[in-house]
């Protein structure tokens, strides 16, 4: 009995690392933070750190967006794969400025989501689906992402991490519960969604959306953020959160700095929630919502 308790004691749970950041058009500022966010984390006895959407960059306006995407075997993959190695941590890179397939014809990026492992090596990489082209002409919310960005042509399959398996989405995609269930169903246990979400939308949404994803697939959410000014015409709202598969916020990083939350993944946690609302069995994919009488 001991040592049963020993082994479910709280320090033996993985520990993740959701940050926090104010990406600018400078790659290199943006690099240090990572850095410094990363090894803090790191510091913490975090064994995967979650960094936001447009941890390389934000541009200020599209002609800057796309001059300083990269391909996947750039500059800035490659740094983040040395680190990776160098801290045997493993690392969700969110919103990746990444060159797609046909840039030399059509300059067109993917918004692509990178999971690196502890050596250093890429292990996955998902294309944001929804593209964000919204107009709130009463909230000055004007974003056309689709003016740069191809979306991602198909779902990725649920990675195995050090802290279970993790789930791919991006910022926008969060608001499509398609795409959690689709993953659900493939067996993640964490979804991640690295954001830049706008202030305007992330007062009205950002915590319901993402604490129903976590309520309706029992699985933990983690969602880095980007916060604050990025440059004279853009500002993100903020709130990178953990959210535990019961739809408990167990870590906010506010409104207002950048930083990190440290969050304890605990599988046996997501089993009990599971077992005593086995919701994923009573779902009627099958005979229920595909037809009318
Ligand atoms: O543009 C870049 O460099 C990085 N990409 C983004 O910031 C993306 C596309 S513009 N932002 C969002 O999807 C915000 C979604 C949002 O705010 C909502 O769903 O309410």
């Amino acid at each position: 009995l001991g040592s049963q308790n020993m082994m479910s004691s709280s320090s033996s749970l993985p520990v993740a690392a959701v940050c926090q950041m104010t990406a600018t058009p400078d790659k290199e500022a943006n690099f240090s933070t990572c850095t410094r966010l990363v090894e803090q984390a790191r510091e913490g006895g975090a064994c995967m750190v979650f960094l936001p959407e447009g941890f390389d960059y934000i541009g200020s306006n599209r002609e800057e967006t796309l001059q300083l995407s990269e391909s996947l075997d750039g500059d800035i993959i490659s740094r983040y794969s040395h680190l990776a190695r160098k801290l045997d941590v493993w690392l969700s890179l969110g919103g990746f400025h990444e060159r797609g397939h046909d840039w030399k014809t059509d300059r067109r990026i993917y918004n692509s989501h990178i999971i690196l492992n502890g050596q250093g090596e890429l292990v996955s990489v998902y294309r944001k689906a929804h593209l964000f082209d919204v107009e709130l002409t009463s909230k000055g919310v004007s974003l056309k992402e689709s003016a740069f960005t191809v979306p991602g042509p198909r779902l990725v399959a649920p990675v195995q991490t050090p802290i279970g398996k993790v789930g791919l989405g991006v910022c926008y995609d969060l608001r499509f519960p398609e795409l959690s269930s689709a993953l659900r169903r493939h067996g993640a246990e964490i979804l991640t969604y690295p954001s830049a979400f706008t202030v305007a939308t992330g007062t009205a949404h950002w915590e319901v959306l993402l604490r129903a994803r976590a309520i309706e697939t029992q699985c933990f959410v983690l969602a880095a953020a980007q916060v604050g000014a990025h440059h004279a015409k853009r500002t993100s709202y903020g709130h990178a959160l953990a959210v535990d598969p019961w739809g408990e916020v167990t870590g906010d990083c506010g409104g207002s700095d950048e930083g990190l939350t440290l969050v304890q993944i605990d599988l046996q946690r997501l089993r009990d929630v599971r077992r005593d609302m086995p919701v994923q069995q009573h779902r009627r994919d099958q005979d229920f919502y595909c037809s009318l009488d």
